[in-house]
C-alpha cells in the first residue's frame, strides 16, 4: 500500500517536508529512461527492470531473438515466436504496443543499415497483418550502426469500435482544466478570458461563475495515423460524438473534475467512480502549487492512478515564476509522500520515452503548455495518443457493470450510465440489477446500448456505456448499484474490513466514527464498528471493520476506497466482505415495479433496524427523533442538503450522511 502520503496533507506538513531537503535537484531528463544496450527502460533497481521484456526480443525465450537482426530474416520457428510475443504485448497493451526496429537486447550497437531495416520492417508488417494491426511510424533516429525506428502497432478497429482510455482532469480552481479540454476537443485556442471553456460548461451557474461543479465527460478522438479527429466547430454547437467515434481508432475520455474545495465530494466520486486509467494534474504556472493541488495529487496516488502534470499559462508567466513552480512541483513529486520521478517533456523523443514507460506509475511526465498560444500542445496530443488503457479484460468473464448515473429519457425510459468492469454485455442480455435497500437483485433486460452516444450491439470490460432498461423506474436505481451476470450469484453486504491509512485527521478516530466511503461508484456513509487499534491518528494504519448505514452494497475484496469527512481522509483496500444479505432474486415472481413499492415500505423498517443494530452494537443509543422521522428523514436529507452530525469523537449520536 502507498505510504507516507500524509506528507501531502496540508501545507504545513508539506513545507516541513521541504525544509528537510534543502538541495533542489534538477528534473530528470527523459533520456534517463531511454533504452540502452545493457539496460532496459526502467532505472536500475526497479523491480520492472526485466531486460528485453518490453523490447522486441526476449532473451529468456528458447530461441534467441535478442539480436537486432532477429527481424531481418527470421526462420519459421523464430517468426512464430515473434508473433506470439507481439500478440501477448498487444493483449497487455489493450490492443496496442510500441515496437522498436534496429535495437537488440544482446548488448550490440543499435541501428541497422538500409537493407536490413527494409527487411526488418517487412517482417514487422507481416506480423502486423497476422494480428490485424496497423503500423504508425513514431520516430526514426540515427545510431552508431545505422538507423532505428519506433513504431506504434495498434489493433485495427471496425467503424463502431475504438480503443478507449479514460483520463481524469484535476487541479486547483483556475488552473485551466476546462480551458485545456475546450482547446483539445474543439480545436480552437483560448483568448485568456474564458473563451474555450464556454463550450464545456453544463450548467447555467457554471457559465456565470466560470467554475466547474459537476463531473463532465469530453472526448478526443485519434485516427489510425495518430491525427486528432475532432474538428473546429464553426457553429458553436456541441461535438458530434458518434462522428468522432466512427473516425477514431482511439478515443480519450476526459473526466473533467471540479477544482474548488466545495465540490471535493464530486471530485472524489469522479476519481473513484469513473475508474480513470490516468490522472492529468493541472497546475497554473503563475499560481503554482496552491489550493487543492496537493489534495488532488494525493487522491490519485492513493487510488494508484498514474499521474502526469500539465503546467498551463506559460504565455503569461514570467520566466522566474515558471522556474519556481517547476522547482516546487518536482520537489513535491520526489518527496517521500509521492516517490515519483518527474520528467520534463520537451520534445517528441521525450514523449515517446515517457509514454512507453508511463504505466510504471513511478514516472511523472511534466508538460508546459499555453492554451492561448498553443505552445507544446502537439507534444501533449502525441502523448495522449500513445497512452494505453491500463487494465486488460477478457470477454469470457461474467459481466459486471457499475452504475454511476441514471436518467429518464423521454420515449426511451430509464437509462443508466457507467463502466463495464469486466466481461461482455450484449443487447437483450438479462442481467441482475441491484442491490436495492433489501440487498435484492432483480433480473433486467438490456433494451439498447450506447457507447459515446453511439448505438452499439455490445460493450466489453473497460468500456463506458449507457443502457436503456426495460420495465424499471429511474427512482429504483441509485449510483453505486451494479448490473451483473446471473452466473455470479451476486450478494450485497452491509459490512467489510479494510486496511486503511489515515492521511489526515485533526484528532483521533475511534469506533463509532462515521464518514463517507467512496469505493468505485459507491458513495455511502459507513460507521467504524471495530478496529485493531484503540484509536487512529494521522499517519496510522489499521484494519478497520465498517458497516454501511443506509443500504447494503455490492463490492469485492481488493477494491480501493477513500474514507472522508470534511478534512478527515483515509485511504485503503477492502480485505474482507462481511454480513452478506441473502439474495432473494431467484424467488422473485413480481415485476420490478411492484417489488419496488413493497421495498419502499420495508426500507423504512430496515433503515430504522439498521440504525438500531449499529447503535446497539456500539452501545450508544440513537436520539429518539431519528427513529420517529419520516422516510428519508432519519438523519438523511435529499437534494444535496447535508445534515452534519458531529462525529462519535465529540460525543454526539448524530448520523452523518450525504446523498
Ligand atoms: N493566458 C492564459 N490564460 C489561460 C490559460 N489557460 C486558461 N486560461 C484562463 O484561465 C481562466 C481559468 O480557466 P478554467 O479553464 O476555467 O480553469 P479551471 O481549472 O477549469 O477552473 P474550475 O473549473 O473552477 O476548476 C480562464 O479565464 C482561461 O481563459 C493559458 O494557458 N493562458
Amino acid at each position: 500500500m502507498y505510504t507516507g502520503l500524509e506528507k501531502l496533507e496540508g501545507g504545513i506538513m508539506a513545507s516541513t517536508e521541504y525544509s528537510l531537503s534543502p538541495v533542489v535537484e534538477s528534473v530528470v531528463p527523459a533520456c534517463m529512461f531511454a533504452p540502452e544496450a545493457d539496460r532496459a527502460e526502467y532505472p536500475a533497481g526497479d523491480e520492472h527492470s526485466d531486460a528485453g521484456d518490453d523490447q522486441n526480443g526476449d532473451a529468456g525465450d528458447q530461441l534467441d531473438l535478442s539480436s537486432k537482426f532477429a527481424l531481418v530474416s527470421p526462420t519459421g520457428e523464430q517468426y512464430d515466436c515473434l508473433l506470439r510475443q507481439l500478440r501477448d504485448r498487444m493483449e497487455e497493451g489493450c490492443g496496442e504496443t510500441m515496437y522498436v526496429v534496429g535495437m537488440g537486447t544482446d548488448g550490440g550497437d543499435y541501428g541497422l543499415d538500409e537493407r536490413d531495416m527494409d527487411a526488418s520492417v517487412a517482417t514487422v508488417q507481416s506480423l502486423c497483418e497476422q494480428v490485424d494491426g496497423d503500423m504508425i511510424l513514431l520516430r526514426e533516429r540515427a545510431e552508431a550502426a545505422g538507423r532505428m525506428r519506433d513504431y506504434l502497432i495498434r489493433r485495427r478497429v471496425g467503424e463502431e469500435d475504438f480503443l478507449e482510455v479514460r483520463v481524469a482532469v484535476v487541479g486547483n480552481v483556475d488552473a485551466g482544466k476546462s480551458t485545456l479540454l475546450g482547446v483539445l476537443t474543439h480545436g480552437e485556442l483560448d483568448n485568456g478570458r474564458g473563451f474555450a471553456r464556454q463550450k464545456l460548461f453544463r450548467h447555467k451557474h457554471e457559465m456565470e461563475s466560470g467554475r466547474t461543479s459537476s463531473v463532465g465527460n469530453d472526448i478526443l478522438g485519434f485516427d489510425q495515423d495518430g491525427q486528432v479527429v475532432n474538428k473546429p466547430d464553426n457553429h458553436g454547437g456541441s461535438l458530434d460524438w458518434s462522428k468522432i467515434c466512427e473516425r477514431s481508432s482511439k478515443v480519450i475520455t476526459f473526466i473533467d473534475l471540479a477544482g474548488h474545495e466545495k465540490y471535493l465530494k464530486t471530485t472524489v466520486f469522479g476519481m473513484t467512480g469513473h475508474l480513470p486509467d490516468f490522472c492529468m494534474l493541472m497546475v497554473g504556472s503563475n499560481a503554482g502549487i496552491v489550493g487543492m493541488t496537493k489534495e488532488h495529487l494525493g487522491l490519485a496516488l492513493a487510488l494508484n492512478v498514474p499521474v502526469f502534470v500539465v503546467v498551463t499559462k506559460i504565455d503569461m508567466c514570467p520566466a522566474n515564476i515558471l522556474q519556481e513552480t517547476l522547482k516546487l512541483l518536482q520537489r513535491l513529486l520526489k518527496s517521500p509522500g509521492c516517490r515519483k520521478i518527474p520528467v520534463l517533456v520537451q520534445n517528441k523523443d521525450d514523449v515517446i520515452v515517457t509514454a512507453s514507460n508511463f504505466s510504471s506509475e513511478r514516472m511523472c511526465p511534466i508538460f508546459q503548455i499555453s492554451n492561448v498560444t498553443g505552445e507544446n500542445m502537439d507534444l501533449l496530443k502525441m502523448f495522449l495518443n500513445l497512452l494505453s488503457s491500463r487494465t486488460t479484460f477478457k470477454d469470457d468473464e461474467p459481466p459486471e457493470f457499475q452504475i454511476d448515473d441514471t436518467y429518464s429519457v423521454p420515449g426511451v425510459g430509464t437509462v443508466v450510465s457507467g463502466t463495464t468492469l469486466r466481461g461482455l454485455i450484449r443487447l437483450n442480455d438479462t442481467l441482475l440489477l441491484g442491490p436495492d435497500p433489501l440487498g435484492t437483485f432483480i433480473p433486467i433486460a438490456v433494451k439498447s446500448i450506447h457507447r459515446k452516444r453511439m448505438s452499439v450491439k455490445e460493450v466489453r470490460g473497460g468500456q463506458t456505456a449507457s443502457f436503456a432498461l426495460k420495465k424499471i423506474k429511474r427512482s429504483y436505481i441509485r449510483k453505486g448499484m451494479v448490473m451483473v451476470s446471473p452466473r455470479l450469484n451476486p450478494q450485497a453486504c452491509w459490512e467489510f474490513e479494510a486496511e486503511i491509512l489515515v492521511l489526515h485527521h485533526p484528532t483521533t478516530i475511534a469506533p463509532r466514527y462515521q464518514a463517507m466511503v467512496h469505493c468505485g461508484s459507491i458513495r455511502q456513509t459507513a460507521t467504524i464498528i471495530d478496529m485493531n487499534k484503540d484509536c487512529l491518528r494521522t499517519g496510522d494504519k489499521a484494519t478497520v471493520h465498517f458497516r454501511f448505514i443506509k443500504t447494503p452494497e455490492y463490492f469485492h475484496t481488493d477494491q480501493r476506497l477513500v474514507f472522508r469527512e470534511g478534512r478527515t481522509k483515509a485511504v485503503g483496500t477492502i480485505t474482507k466482505v462481511r454480513d452478506h444479505v441473502f439474495n432473494s432474486c431467484k424467488l422473485l415472481q413480481t415485476k420490478p415495479q411492484a417489488k419496488m413499492q413493497s421495498t419502499k415500505k420495508t426500507y423504512q423498517v430496515r433503515e430504522i433496524d439498521t440504525i438500531l443494530t449499529i447503535y446497539s452494537k456500539s452501545k450508544l443509543l440513537p436520539v429518539p427523533s431519528m427513529l420517529c422521522s419520516k422516510p428519508g428523514g432519519s438523519g438523511r436529507r435529499r437534494g444535496g442538503q447535508r445534515h452534519k452530525g458531529k462525529s462519535a469523537l465529540s460525543g454526539s449520536t448524530g448520523v452523518t450522511t450525504e446523498t
